[in-house]
């Protein structure tokens, strides 16, 4: 069996299962936010009844994320709902979002230091909160009710996303029936090189499977290259599996997975205990791909479609008027790191906005010194325009007041985002251009849309 199968015949308590194959599947983890959780919970009352109680408070998390730190009266309305349907049901992971999002001073005892806190619970971008959190656990099933819930595949778990009709009976009885997606290898081998990131290469893939080429399938990625690559990179690789139209995106266990999973359960005190899925000898495969990452070049997903591959360099000749550095996908610390290394000493010549993924990822960047300079110094300094409202603000566009939202037609935007369907980050008639940190930083840099070896 390949991994997918693996954790689903586990779930679905069976010795082995095969591709096509309609199973029972155990949840151990069901996530939902602010645009699908209302909906979620209304089929859940309306199949279960009005005083039904979910099949386990322990294990349903839910994060506000989305339309969040706007004045548009529906989106507040959402969190209100979420936040009455869990002192209902007594949900215990609810990451609520606060008013004031620069907080106080406390003692960190873990870090035996001094650090910001933004609110309790506040979490940021639900994917990237989860595994921060301590809620992805490899050999795990999590679904979500959000396509890029295949983002957790990074721990060697199923993580699919799934509609709010499913989300509602997962709430109800913890289970669902799944058909067993065939799997498709990608063997990655090599090491990237500089200038060249993780996001280079999941758009590597989608470029050579197009945008619909993993539908309902799983995509595998392993092989010797994984080594080189950190939780972060093979986060954003998972991340973008549904680009490509996949059920999920899974990477094998090792002891990196091991130090990051065992650290963030500890901190935050959730499940301890998890079984990984080993892959077998003999695996059956749908399709196989080699992926040499030392051969990869900056890349960059042309409007309207993440399969829309060409080279960075090939594309000087388009001019920007915006460049976007933010998401689950682009917003992790690592994400604004490479970033800043380009930016570092220069300035951006278009508007540029920098959104951290999570709370977690502006303490770093506001406490990580290069010399004098935190990282997050270095960004505004250059011209960024940061937020401390860690969320995925424009990357689905949202309410005209979020925050880097594309509010004029004609704009094109460079992106580290996950997806440039028209109208995807505002306006209809504006252009988002896929790419890594790195090569949105070189861009910002020049207007054009730009390799980051120019700057290395
Ligand atoms: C709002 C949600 C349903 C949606 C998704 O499922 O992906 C969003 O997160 C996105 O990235 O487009």
């Amino acid at each position: 069996m390949t991994l997918t199968e693996k954790v689903l015949a586990r779930a679905a308590g069976r010795a082995r299962v095969e591709a096509g194959e309609n199973i029972w599947v155990k949840a151990d983890i069901l996530m939902t936010h602010d645009v699908c959780g209302p909906g979620t919970i209304g089929v859940f009352k309306r199949e279960f009844g009005p005083n039904a109680r979910v099949w386990d408070p322990k294990a349903i998390v839910i994060i506000p994320d989305h339309y969040i730190f706007t004045a548009d009266s529906k989106s507040n309305r959402n969190v209100d709902i979420l936040r009455e349907f869990v002192k209902e049901q007594g949900i215990e992971y609810f990451y609520d979002v606060i008013d004031d999002p620069n907080g106080v001073w406390r003692f960190d005892p873990v870090k035996g230091m001094l650090r910001r806190q933004y609110g309790l619970r506040y979490a940021g971008v639900c994917h990237t909160a989860l595994p921060e959190k301590g809620h992805t656990r490899p050999g795990e099933v999590l679904f979500g009710t959000d396509s890029h819930t295949c983002m957790a595949g990074a721990f060697n778990e199923f993580a699919t996303g799934i509609g709010n009709t499913d989300a509602g009976f997962v709430m109800g009885t913890g289970r669902l029936l799944l058909k067993v997606p065939p799997t498709m290898h990608f063997y990655l081998e090599g090491r990237l090189q500089p200038g060249v990131m993780a996001k280079d290469v999941i758009l590597h893939i989608i470029g050579e499977i197009g945008f619909d080429g993993a539908t309902y399938r799983a995509m595998q990625f392993d092989g010797p290259g994984v080594a080189h690559l950190s939780m972060d990179d093979r986060m954003t690789i998972a991340n973008m599996a549904i680009e490509a139209g996949a059920k999920n995106g899974i990477f094998p266990f090792d002891a990196r997975t091991a130090e990051y999973v065992e650290a963030r359960t500890r901190l935050n005190n959730t499940k301890r205990t998890y079984e990984p899925v080993e892959p077998d000898k003999d695996q059956k495969f749908i399709y196989e791909l080699v992926v040499d990452l030392s051969r990869l070049e900056p890349l960059v997903a042309c409007h309207p479609d993440p399969g829309r591959r060409k080279k960075a360099k090939e594309l000087g000749h388009i001019r920007l008027d915006r460049a976007y550095i933010g998401s689950c996908t682009g917003g992790k610390a690592s994400d604004f790191v490479e970033a800043a290394r380009i930016l570092r000493g220069r300035k951006v010549v278009i508007d540029t906005f920098g959104v951290p993924a999570t709370p977690e990822v502006v303490r770093e960047l506001q406490t990580t010194f290069w010399g004098c300079e935190s990282i997050w110094d270095v960004l505004v300094n250059a011209g960024v325009q940061m937020t401390e409202n860690a969320s995925c603000a424009a990357c689905l566009g949202g309410p005209v007041d979020t925050f880097g939202r594309i509010n004029r037609p004609g704009i094109k935007c460079i992106s580290a985002t996950n997806r440039n369907f028209p109208g995807r980050m505002g306006d209809k008639e504006s252009e988002v251009y896929l790419a890594s940190p790195a090569t949105v930083a070189a861009s910002a840099l020049t207007g054009r849309i730009t390799d980051p070896r120019e700057f290395l």
